[in-house]
């Protein structure tokens, strides 16, 4: 089976609100998979009925794997310290610790820290360690670096990327569309409650991006240029520039970034 996920028609509502209308996707095993969606999309929802922490009202949901997921923050006792709620997970699942864990995420560092000490990137890769102790092999990460300094946030994307080395699944709800585009392989999207998009980044960019971006920098400052045909247009700004005797000094072109094409792909589902 090469699917580590498979959502088939899942509805979800809380009340008479409707939050998941019947969604369907596949997650590849070994994938890093974002969902993405503004706030109040439903992302954090299907996690949730994903992860067997909430009920739904009718579709399927098939996992091949055992699973490991990323605690919310404030969700441990303030006192507790980083070994002690290590060992208190290693013996909720019957397995011992693996000092590789404990050393890669830089445990040994805050182990004199109460829970209520650390600091939030500290906090997660507290909750980072706890996901990874039974050694699953579909980790599930809300917005993990939601708040990290840049240094933390590479950081982490470099543990993410070691997992996906070691041949495990990661699924993610994030907002930050930098990090999605340079860390995942595919995206899904949704948007009032349906999946509007399912593939990697650059299906998105044919999709959406049929224009370019010509960013210019001269002396004078930088300019931005939008065209469906780069040639005609790029050659016609530097004609230009350089009759009126501008010195260039960057010209950069590109198709947009996922930001400009999330934002494209919800617009057009709202029509
Ligand atoms: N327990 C609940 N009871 C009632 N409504 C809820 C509950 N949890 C979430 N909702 C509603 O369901 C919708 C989806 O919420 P959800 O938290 O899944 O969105 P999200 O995409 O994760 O948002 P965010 O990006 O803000 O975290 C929202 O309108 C929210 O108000």
């Amino acid at each position: 089976m090469s699917n580590a996920i498979e959502i088939s028609r899942l509805k979800k509502s809380y009340g008479n609100d409707i939050v998941l209308k019947e969604i369907s996707f596949q997650i590849t095993k070994g994938e890093i998979f974002a969902l993405l969606g503004i706030n109040g999309a439903g992302k954090t929802t299907a996690l949730e009925c994903i992860e067997g922490l909430k009920n739904y009202d009718s579709g399927a949901i098939t996992i091949n794997g055992k699973m490991g997921i990323q605690l919310q923050s404030s969700s441990l006792p303030a006192h507790i310290k980083p070994m002690e709620a290590m060992q208190l997970f290693a013996k909720w699942n019957k397995v011992k610790i693996d000092d590789t864990l404990i050393h890669s995420l830089g445990l040994r560092e805050i182990e004199k820290k109460q829970y209520v000490q650390l600091s939030t990137g500290q906090k997660r890769r507290l909750h980072l360690a706890l996901a990874l102790v039974s050694n699953p092999d579909i980790i599930f990460l809300d917005e993990p670096t939601a708040g990290l300094d840049v240094e933390g946030r590479l950081s982490l994307h470099d543990q993410i990327r070691n997992l996906k080395s070691q041949r495990k699944t990661v699924v993610l709800a994030s907002h930050d569309m930098a990090e999605v585009e340079t860390l995942c392989d595919r995206i899904a999207i949704l948007n009032d409650g349906k999946i509007v998009f399912c593939g990697t980044a650059s299906e998105l960019t044919n999709k959406i991006g049929k224009k370019y971006f010509i960013h210019i920098k001269t002396g004078r400052g930088s300019e931005t240029f939008e065209a469906d045909n780069i040639e005609n247009v790029l050659l016609s700004l530097l004609g230009e520039l350089k009759q009126k005797g501008t010195k260039v000094l960057d010209i950069k072109v590109d198709r947009g970034t996922l930001e400009q094409h999330f934002m494209e792909m919800a617009r057009r589902a709202e029509e």
